[in-house]
């Protein structure tokens, strides 16, 4: 298993419980969706599942030395700011940085780059790009770590239609690949479309888990999301469609 989370539980310095017993394991081969409103707890789990939170319980993280966990999973912050002026290139090759330097740093480099469709923007500053193509900067040297687990806040936040599609179908092909993916997100459509699996976090406990036809129902998506959506059936496999506010 490639995460495994047992009753992970996070109590903020107010005394909030913003995580509440949550466990789950995730595995090769899995795209998990990690999905639930604003303020549900998706970016306290994905932190505290690698101890950069305080918490009770345990993650199969969280024993690994750093430099052991550093191989393990590589995680991309919800937070897009990148502070130096490095060029696109200098920046994606940090993701090396847990590997000893050999020959394969700069093919993993590359790949990631191209990967993250920035070949033509591989020498330009970083700080000097968009903030979708920052965003993608970012995505690329967590993919250069090319480690078995990948964490990912709101990976496709602030990408356009198109660079939000391949980024999906990358994570998936990842999956197919042996990886695990689990990424934070909130466009229900493009979750149900490309993830294996959703979990459902709902004031900070797990509320759903399993294939997407199965936890996108009419009662979870109004009790937890206050929204109507259904599934459309179509050529291209099940679609979700959010349809409007409970
Ligand atoms: N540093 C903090 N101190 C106290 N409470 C916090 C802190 N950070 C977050 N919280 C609270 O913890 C809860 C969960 O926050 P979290 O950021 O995990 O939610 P989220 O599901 O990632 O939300 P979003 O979709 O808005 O990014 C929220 O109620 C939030 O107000």
């Amino acid at each position: 298993m490639t995460l495994r989370l047992d009753h992970l539980s996070v109590t903020r310095q107010n005394g909030r419980e913003t995580l509440r017993d949550v466990s789950l394991a995730v595995g090769a081969g899995e795209f998990v969706g990690l999905i639930g409103p604003n303020g549900a707890g998706k970016t306290t789990l994905l932190r505290a599942a690698q101890g950069l939170l305080p918490a009770t319980g345990s993650s199969s993280l969280t024993a690994l030395t750093p430099g052991q966990r550093a191989r393990e999973a590589a995680f991309l912050p919800q937070s897009r700011e990148i502070a130096w002026d490095l060029t696109v290139e200098t920046l994606v090759t940090l993701g090396r940085t847990p590997h000893l330097p050999s020959r394969a740093d700069r093919d993993a480099t590359a790949r990631a780059i191209a990967q993250m469709q920035l070949t033509e923007l591989a020498r330009r500053r970083a700080t000097r790009l968009s903030g979708g193509e920052q965003a993608r900067a970012l995505i690329a040297r967590a993919l250069a770590q090319e480690t078995p687990l990948l964490l990912a806040d709101e990976p496709i936040a602030g990408l356009d239609p198109a660079a939000q599609i391949a980024t999906m179908q990358l994570f998936a092909r990842l999956a197919t690949e042996g990886r695990a993916v689990i990424a934070a997100l909130h466009d229900l459509s493009l979750a149900a479309r490309h993830c294996t699996r959703l979990v459902v976090l709902h004031q900070g406990r797990i509320a759903a888990d399993g294939p997407p036809e199965e936890v996108l129902t009419r009662a979870l998506l109004a009790e937890v999301f206050h929204i109507t959506g259904s599934f459309v059936f179509t050529d291209h496999g099940p679609l979700f469609q959010p349809t409007g506010l409970t």
